[in-house]
């Protein structure tokens, strides 16, 4: 059996250097990926601070020499409410870089305006990753919630036992919107670069939990997911203060 390597801390003075860093990081992955002929297969994430780290990839992406329109983008969780909802991840992250940047090839699980329930969501995403012959995540991108949560893997809920599929529906979010779908865990380890990124004093005991000895997944999800190649902990400095 392959060994998960360990994973690596990064810790910077604040959330806009950190943002700052994952975004010249993300850019160079994708450049260096695009110059060798491969098409770069990104999940990217919801929250606070993704949504710096996507503003900071607008600003940056002029002068990388990606090509967007060749970048496959997908979401390793989205909320189940209507496709115009700002509260949906793909709607964030378009206003915050897609639609500047070109980005086309962008998947993400339907809305509640588009399919009848969240069942049906989350069998149309994984049929989606399915039929694009991806899941293998070139670089995933992952908030961490105070909870310890990640995607919307929650802590206790019955989506983490989840297994044999590459998506869930979640129903009773304890974070509103209290229906969503998200990679399983098995969808979410089969990225080969796995980045945590991590804001604020409130997030250090969930990181401290998520990077501990010993801990269960059960109560801390972040601890059950790992890249095959590399593991990242973007922190700043206050979301690193416990570690
Ligand atoms: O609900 C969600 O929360 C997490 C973390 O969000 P944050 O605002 O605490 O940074 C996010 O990673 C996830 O994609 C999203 O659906």
């Amino acid at each position: 059996m392959t060994e998960t390597p360990q994973p690596l801390i990064e810790v910077h003075p604040d959330a806009g250097a950190l943002a700052t860093a994952v975004a010249g990081e993300l850019l160079n992955r994708i450049a260096d990926a695009q110059a060798a002929g491969h098409v770069p297969n990104v999940g990217l994430t919801g929250g606070s601070i993704a949504d710096a780290v996507h503003g900071e990839i607008a600003r940056l992406a002029p002068a990388s020499g990606v090509d967007w329109g060749a970048v496959v983008l997908w979401f390793g969780d989205e909320r189940f409410v209507p496709a115009d909802s700002p509260e949906r991840n793909v709607n964030q992250a378009r206003a915050a870089f897609l639609d500047e940047v070109g980005a086309r090839r962008v998947h993400t699980a339907p809305a509640s305006s588009e399919v009848d329930s969240v069942e049906e969501s989350a069998t149309a995403y994984a049929d989606t990753i399915r039929s694009q012959g991806s899941g293998d995540f070139d670089v995933l991108m992952l908030g961490v919630g105070p909870d310890g949560h990640v995607a919307s893997l929650f802590p206790g809920a019955p989506a983490l036992g989840v297994s044999a599929a590459t998506t869930v529906a979640v129903h009773d979010s304890p974070k509103p919107p209290p229906e969503r779908v998200s990679l399983t865990f098995e969808a979410l380890n089969r990225s080969q670069s796995v980045w945590f990124l991590v804001s604020g004093e409130a997030k250090a005991d969930a990181v401290r939990r998520a990077l501990a000895e010993d801990g269960s997944v059960a109560e801390t999800p972040a601890r059950g997911v790992a890249g095959r190649a590399e593991t990242v902990w973007f922190l700043d400095a206050d979301a690193a203060s416990l570690v």
